[in-house]
């Protein structure tokens, strides 16, 4: 399995964010992004998950049986923002995800139980999921990522909101993701203690080299 992304560069409105972004992922590998607020690491996972249209290049991804497939359908996307309904019991929200994301092949999902077990929150998922603390519903956020099989994980500032143990759990889920293969690419200031991790920085654009490509 292969992550690749060639020559990407990518607007918000009117502006250019990055450009010439290459990098490659294979099975077990982690990409870190670190830069300054702004610099378009927010974006550039977005443009990896399918939801940003790059400007230019493009982002491939090699399954086991060596096809390409379109990159977004063997990632998983988990953003700043949780992606749970809060009048929702924490079953349902995370049965929606199993059923929605399905399984990319070559692997399985946990069930909702197993995931909650495995956060260590297994009883409380009868609850409306409004009612959680914040860390809490960050939690059941990174479950989703366990009741759908998706190689690609992309992390935007996953342990925000988490306290130093849940933070080291998740540590530990990223590793045994890494560890059974999968990728991931994550933009954190917390270091998520990875191995197998290469490191991209965006610098974004200084006034003048903007002025200079207009
Ligand atoms: N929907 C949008 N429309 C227009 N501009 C946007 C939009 N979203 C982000 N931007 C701009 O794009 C730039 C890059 O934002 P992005 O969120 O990718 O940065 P970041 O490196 O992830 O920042 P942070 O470290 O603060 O999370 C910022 O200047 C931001 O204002």
């Amino acid at each position: 399995m292969r992550l690749k992304a060639e020559n990407l560069s990518a607007k918000r409105g009117e502006d250019l964010l990055f450009r010439h972004i290459n990098f490659c992922l294979n099975k077990g590998e982690a990409l870190v992004l670190t830069g300054r607020n702004g610099s378009g690491k927010s974006t550039l996972l977005r443009v990896v998950a399918g939801f940003i249209r790059p400007e230019s290049g493009r982002v491939t991804f090699q399954a086991q049986d060596g096809e390409s497939r379109p990159a977004r359908e063997a990632c998983h996307y988990l953003g700043h923002r949780n992606g749970m309904k809060a009048e929702l019991s924490v079953y349902e929200n995370l049965h929606f995800w199993k059923d929605f994301l399905g399984d990319f092949e070559g692997g399985k999902g946990l069930s909702i139980e197993e995931a909650a077990d495995v956060i260590g929150l297994s009883s409380i998922t009868h609850l409306p999921y409004g009612y959680l603390s914040a860390g809490q519903q960050r939690r059941f956020a990174m479950a989703r990522l366990l009741v759908a099989y998706r190689p690609v994980w992309i992390l935007d500032e996953p342990t925000a909101a988490l306290d130093a143990k849940a933070e080291a759990m998740f540590s530990d889920l990223v590793r045994a993701h890494l560890k059974a293969g999968g990728m991931a690419l994550a933009a954190t200031h917390q270091p998520l203690g990875l191995d197998n991790v290469q490191h991209l920085e965006m610098r974004g654009f200084e006034f003048d080299e903007l002025e200079e490509m207009a």
